[in-house]
């Protein structure tokens, strides 16, 4: 088992404490969560973890070591699937498995509603289908953890059935910390749980998030 822990986080913004003294650990086998309204800062740290934006009060270990600030550059430590799409548009489907070294054949036994698309050009697909292509591609590369932010917005109520079951498989082989605002969704695959409200991000439970945060009561 890996453990990754990012530690004393601290991040302001125009003049407003946006993270203070964050602490979250992930663990290989499991997936993480990370729940909080628009704008509590989740994509922040997810950029901070993963060492794209700059903060003097950062601290992120692997296995009890240091791999220094800019962890997107040690190689097969953490992925990150951003909000945004990345893929050039005028490659084809088929292409980026070669590059991406993946499968085509394993990616349409878990999503077979995707075949169809092996021959187009990735600038064709719908915004689902791309979504689910770029998420597979950063969940199947061989990272030891990876962040997905917002993996389940934009995508079809089937598809979303079939990421939960993809990403409760590949857990076995890697850590996962994803956010989204489908919470739903979200508490039907993590392991743990953490809410970030106010700046502060405290490890939580599903109960709690229903009464506390979805003023469900039961
Ligand atoms: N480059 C920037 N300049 C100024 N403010 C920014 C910048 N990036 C983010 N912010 C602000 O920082 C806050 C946190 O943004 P962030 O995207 O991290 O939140 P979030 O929790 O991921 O939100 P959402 O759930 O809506 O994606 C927001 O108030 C946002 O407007």
């Amino acid at each position: 088992m890996s453990i990754l822990e990012a530690d004393s986080i601290r991040y302001n913004i125009n003049g407003r404490q946006l993270l203070s003294d964050i602490y979250l650990k992930l663990e290989t086998g499991k997936v993480t969560a990370l729940v909080g309204r628009n704008g509590e800062g989740k994509t922040t740290l997810f950029k901070i973890i993963y060492g794209v934006l700059h903060t003097e009060d950062r601290s992120v270990r692997v296995d009890g070591k240091y791999p220094g600030p800019q962890l997107y550059k040690v190689p097969g430590v953490l992925g990150f699937l951003p909000q945004k799409t990345f893929t050039p548009k005028h490659l084809k489907v088929k292409n980026l498995f070669s590059i991406y070294n993946l499968n085509m054949s394993d990616c349409f036994a878990d999503f077979p509603e995707l075949a169809k698309c092996v021959n187009a050009s990735f600038g064709s697909l719908s915004g689902g289908e791309t979504r689910l292509f770029e998420i597979y591609f950063i969940v199947k590369s061989p990272f030891q953890f990876v962040i997905l932010d917002e993996p389940f917005t934009l995508i079809s109520p089937i598809f979303i059935e079939r990421l939960k079951a993809f990403l409760t498989k590949e857990k076995a082989n890697k850590g996962i910390l994803l956010s989204d605002h489908l919470i739903h969704d979200v508490m039907d695959v993590c392991d743990d749980l953490y809410l970030l409200n106010m700046g502060v991000l405290k490890k939580t439970t599903i109960q709690e998030i229903k009464i506390s945060y979805l003023r469900i009561s039961e």
